[in-house]
């Protein structure tokens, strides 16, 4: 079957990256060239005051980095990117692991003064669970980076992906000359100062060719020569090793210059896959199927302070939406009337009136949708893989003033349900605990209590080790459980049944005296 047109042309994809490689102004640059944006701002300096669009909350301007997940659309040659922000810190892994199952390719962008860094490596794995392909973009050309196919070979032994080069570099820091193309054979000069910008480019044609010897002079032939090591020792690009994510083509430039992010994106428009199927409890949905389905992958609370709303992200697998329409939530069984879905420009918003396979479009969620959930025109089917990860720290939230306890709690529910961290309420006694997998996600958390919920809270010490959710098939099993163990149950913010652990050896233990209760390390949504 053919695929129509509006799903061919679109390409969802995120940027992944160690903190500091440049994510944030590569996506302010990909903007640039998708007409998002009419003057990229320098990126936010730590405290100039000026930030990316990208990122647009408060917490993510003071402390100058990217905490949450934003979604932008933009048009590029005849594609439609979508574009999905990632957080780099490894605190807040969670989010960026459930981005990752609503794109269908991925951006790798390294610090080529540094290297393959540890955050890079984690994040490959997980794009590797699902063989998500990659391309990659060494950033920093304007600095003094280290040797070009040094890097790219630890890209292939760490990382354990075939590189392709794309284009090669001429030079670095402030000898950075442009890029040669390899395929097109042809160069690409750099000009500096110009990174807020498009520039025309300025190409000379064919290694050959005399104008190249009058602009680099000598070193020329120690160019020549070094292409022709480069391209006996290194891959051609293969598209289909590509898409089976065995092979990466890699782009080098530099971001802050605008300078190579355009070939990137021509290399992402070309050869990136169209939307792809998902996996559902019943079949595979792919993009060609008739019915609308989609899942959600992320929920916001407060994106807008002006309306205090919640948005519910949405990937769209197959179908298309229409303002409108009606759509079956399968979780709690019931059809809801989708009138208006948002798009998304970063912090922008705006009405969407259709959106097909491939986009993310936002539904205002009222407390109902939860991450993980499934929406269909009417089809009991439950999309798979997107994880909830068991926490490994642990902390009593109070509150300063007492009488906010009812806030305390609707902004703690609000922020557990968009996976900021995780709210366990003990069923036995009034505490609350907060769990996260990263230190930085508690100071997010009372941080956005006090801007957003007008509340102040400090956090204690508490003995959790561990949290399991609990599953039981036979319903008189369990009622003896939850009976003899009710000091170590609680509810998660979505009224899941949990298992709170002070040890590891309890939890063993506890795990052995009740073989019918099933502890799971991961609630999957
Ligand atoms: N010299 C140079 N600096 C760059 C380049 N690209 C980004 N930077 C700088 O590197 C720093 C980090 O860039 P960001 O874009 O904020 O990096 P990030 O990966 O988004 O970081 P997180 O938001 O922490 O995830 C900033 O000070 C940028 O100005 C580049 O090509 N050359």
């Amino acid at each position: 079957m053919s695929i129509p047109a509006e799903v061919a042309k679109r390409r969802t994809f995120a940027i992944i990256s160690h903190p500091d490689a440049g994510k944030t102004t590569i996506t302010e640059k990909v903007l640039l060239f998708g007409q998002a944006l009419q003057k990229a701002g320098t990126v936010k300096g730590r405290g100039s005051g000026q930030h990316a669009k990208s990122d647009w909350m408060e917490m993510e301007k003071e402390r100058g980095i990217s905490v949450t997940t934003s979604v932008m659309q933009f048009p590029y040659r005849q594609s439609l990117v979508n574009l999905l922000d990632t957080p780099g810190h490894e605190d807040f892994s969670e989010d960026t692991y459930r981005t990752l199952t609503a794109v269908d390719s991925c951006l790798m962008v390294i610090d080529s003064a540094k290297g393959v860094e540890d955050r890079t490596i984690k994040l490959m794995e997980v794009t590797r669970l699902r063989d998500t392909p990659i391309l990659t973009f060494m950033n920093k050309m304007d600095r003094e980076i280290r040797d070009p196919m040094e890097l790219m070979d630890e890209v292939e032994n760490v990382l354990k992906i075939r590189c392709a080069p794309i284009t090669w570099p001429i030079g670095c820091g402030k000898g950075f000359k442009g890029v040669y193309h390899i395929a097109n054979d042809e160069i690409i000069l750099y000009k500096s100062g110009q990174g807020h910008t498009i520039q025309e480019r300025r190409v000379i044609k064919g290694l050959d060719n005399p104008e190249l010897d009058t602009l680099l002079g000598g070193s020329v032939q120690d160019l020549r020569d070094e292409l022709e090591l480069v391209q006996g020792a290194s891959n051609e690009f293969d598209r289909e090793a590509f898409l089976k994510g065995e092979l990466t083509p890699v782009f080098w430039g530099t971001a802050l210059g605008n300078f190579g992010v355009d070939h990137m994106l021509d290399g992402l428009t070309d050869w990136a896959p169209t939307p792809q199927p998902r996996q559902t409890d019943d079949r595979q949905v792919t993009a060609t199927d008739e019915g609308f389905s989609g899942f959600v992958f992320k929920i916001q609370a407060n994106m807008d302070p002006k309306h205090r709303d919640r948005v519910a992200f949405l990937r769209i697998v197959s179908g298309k939406y229409q303002k409108g329409m009606k759509m079956h939530h399968v979780r709690i069984g019931k059809d809801v009337n989708i009138a208006d879905a948002l798009t998304f420009m970063a912090g922008d918003r705006s009405a969407v009136e259709e959106a097909y396979p491939g986009d993310i479009i936002g539904l205002h969620n009222h407390g109902t949708i939860q991450i993980g959930d499934t929406f269909t025109q009417g089809e009991k089917m439950k999309f798979t893989g997107i994880p909830n990860f068991a926490p490994e720290l642990f902390r009593r939230i109070r509150l300063k003033d007492p009488l906010k306890q009812k806030q305390l709690l609707k902004g703690l529910v609000q922020l557990s349900e968009e996976g900021a961290v995780q709210v366990f309420r003990p069923i036995d006694n009034n505490d609350l605990i907060v769990g996260a997998v990263g230190v930085l996600q508690f100071d997010v958390v009372v941080a956005r209590l006090k801007a957003e919920y007008n509340v102040e809270a400090i956090y204690e010490h508490i003995n959790v080790a561990t949290a399991r959710w609990v599953e039981c098939k036979d319903a008189k099993k369990l009622d003896e459980f939850e009976r003899k163990c009710s000091l170590n149950l609680a509810l998660d913010g979505g009224d899941n049944l949990t298992y709170i652990a002070p040890t590891m050896v309890n939890l063993n233990l506890t795990a052995e005296r009740y073989p019918d209760i099933i502890l799971h390390k991961t609630r999957e949504h």
